[in-house]
């Protein structure tokens, strides 16, 4: 529904009220917003980056800014630290907020949120702060095998690239990712990629689901 409202970051952006009557955390700004998930390693970070590059959009890693939290020294990275060491999921208000600060911080209207939802609760909490829908969730499917085979040889020094973790975090995503996998599959929402073929071979599938959203602005 959208409402002739002025928002604080630009007076001339039509503004959509939520379902519920809410506003979302833009003032309204109509902004699309596509979740990214897939197993630890599937290339989710990879193919965001090309959607970047060709489509315009801004990537958002929740892991990313978990880690950039971490070297922060915020208060929280001492824990956030530990439940990345041990491939469990931060708590949902943490996260959310991060995203919720790098979104306002954006004058862009197209967002790529990387590994996020994560869990119901993640799903929930940005449903009840954010109070944006996503157009679709990309979810990029792949092996296990091949998964631990790129997550080995991925040397990007990540602490949570070890054997031990990488079982963890393929078990929390079967556990508490998956469903919510599940979720935005019973709405229609989740475009599936199989992310086990060559990387330009993926992004071509990616391509397509994107052609829709137009060339990236000269
Ligand atoms: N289709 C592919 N085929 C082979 N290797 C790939 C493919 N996609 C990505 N990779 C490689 O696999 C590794 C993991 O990719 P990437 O970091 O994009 O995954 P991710 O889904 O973001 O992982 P994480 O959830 O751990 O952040 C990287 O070294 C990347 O270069
Ligand atoms: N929504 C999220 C996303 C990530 N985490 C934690 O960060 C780790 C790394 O995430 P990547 O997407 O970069 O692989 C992940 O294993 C979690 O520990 C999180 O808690 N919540
Ligand atoms: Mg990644």
């Amino acid at each position: 529904m959208l409402a002739a409202m002025s928002t604080a970051m630009d007076a001339s952006v039509p503004v959509a009220e939520q379902e519920d009557g809410t506003v979302n955390i833009l003032g309204g700004k109509k902004v699309a917003v596509v979740f990214v998930l897939g197993g630890p390693g599937s290339g989710k970070g990879t193919q965001c980056s090309n959607i970047v590059e060709h489509f315009g959009f801004t990537h958002l890693s929740a892991g990313e800014l978990l880690r950039s939290e971490i070297k922060s020294g915020s208060e929280n990275g001492t824990m956030i630290d530990s439940i990345i060491k041990e491939g469990k999921i931060v708590p949902s208000e943490i996260t959310v907020k991060l995203l919720q600060e790098a979104m306002i911080k954006s004058e862009n209207d197209k967002f790529l949120i990387d590994g996020f939802p994560r869990n119901q609760e993640n799903r929930l909490s940005f449903e009840n702060v954010i109070k944006i829908s996503p157009e679709f969730v990309l979810f990029f499917d792949c092996s296990e095998e091949e998964l631990v085979r790129r997550l080995l040889g991925r040397n990007q020094g990540r602490a949570d690239d070890n054997i031990e973790t990488i079982r963890k975090r393929f078990r929390i995503f079967e556990e508490s990712s998956l469903p919510v996998v599940q979720y935005y599959d019973s709405k229609g929402k989740v475009k599936k990629i199989n992310a086990a073929k060559p990387i330009p071979e993926v992004f071509e599938d990616v391509k397509t689901i994107f052609q829709s959203y137009g060339p990236k602005a000269a």
